[in-house]
């Protein structure tokens, strides 16, 4: 049997029934599903257990908290007793808010998402902020790592210059994540699987190009076995 890849797949289903579905297609190609707003903020906790199943898959919990310090921590709390695996929550909270949520959820990773993938430039322009993404991106998993957080969210475009921002210890996670010449759909800052593995991403989040598939146990058994090929 071969080790799962190193990939979350992103479970963004209208229904419960289609993300146990898609859970079960791919667990056993897979090390991770992720959750998200979509399925929590329509079933609440009861989805955990419902997309783990019997598997042991571990389960991303990708709730992007962002609010001051006091809410931020109350929110991780009450999910850590799901025992997520990671838990999203946005690096530009600061790092008190960062810090809090470590404390609150000590068996969970907390990994802060340092800028959306689905962010150009231009939009950051937009927003009246200058330069590129890596230099936001730098300076917001230098930010949250130095308040504890365990693993940080970037696109695979950055993967390298923040792993030289914060060494070898912090789990990187990258969406953004398309097939090469595939349509990128929302995401802005995009790169292959094989690429952001060569880049030295620890976990790849990939929704759509999995689920979105005809057959996504297929989809991920395919991708996973290209991965193997580049990082055996
Ligand atoms: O910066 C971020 C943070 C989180 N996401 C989430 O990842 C998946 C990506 O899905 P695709 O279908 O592969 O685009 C999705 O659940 C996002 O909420 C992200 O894309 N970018």
């Amino acid at each position: 049997m071969t080790t799962p890849a190193p990939i979350a797949v992103a479970l963004d289903a209208p229904d419960l029934e289609t993300a146990a579905r898609w859970a079960g297609l791919v667990t056993p190609h897979v090390s991770t599903v992720k959750v998200g707003l979509e399925l929590y903020l329509r079933y609440g906790p009861d989805v955990i257990a419902s997309v783990r199943g019997a598997s042991g898959v571990r389960v991303f919990l990708d709730l992007k908290l962002h609010d001051i310090p006091n809410t931020v921590g109350a929110a991780a709390r009450a999910v850590a007793r799901l025992k997520p695996t990671y838990l999203t929550v946005h690096a530009a909270g600061g790092p008190a808010m960062v810090r809090a949520a470590v404390e609150a959820a000590p068996g969970t990773q907390i990994a802060a998402v340092t800028l959306l993938t689905s962010l150009s430039e231009a939009d950051l322009a937009g927003i009246g902020i200058q330069g590129p993404p890596e230099d936001v991106v730098r300076r917001m998993a230098a930010v949250a790592v130095g308040a504890g957080a365990q693993a940080l969210v970037c696109s695979p475009r950055e993967v390298a210059a923040v792993r030289a921002e914060v060494g070898p210890d912090v789990t990187l996670i990258t969406p953004g994540v398309r097939l090469a010449g595939a349509d990128t759909q929302d995401q802005a800052r995009v790169a292959t699987p094989e690429e952001a593995i060569a880049q030295g991403a620890d976990l790849l989040v990939i929704g759509r190009p999995i689920t979105g598939a005809p057959d996504p146990g297929a989809a991920a058994a395919g991708i996973a076995a290209a991965l193997r090929r580049v990082s055996p």
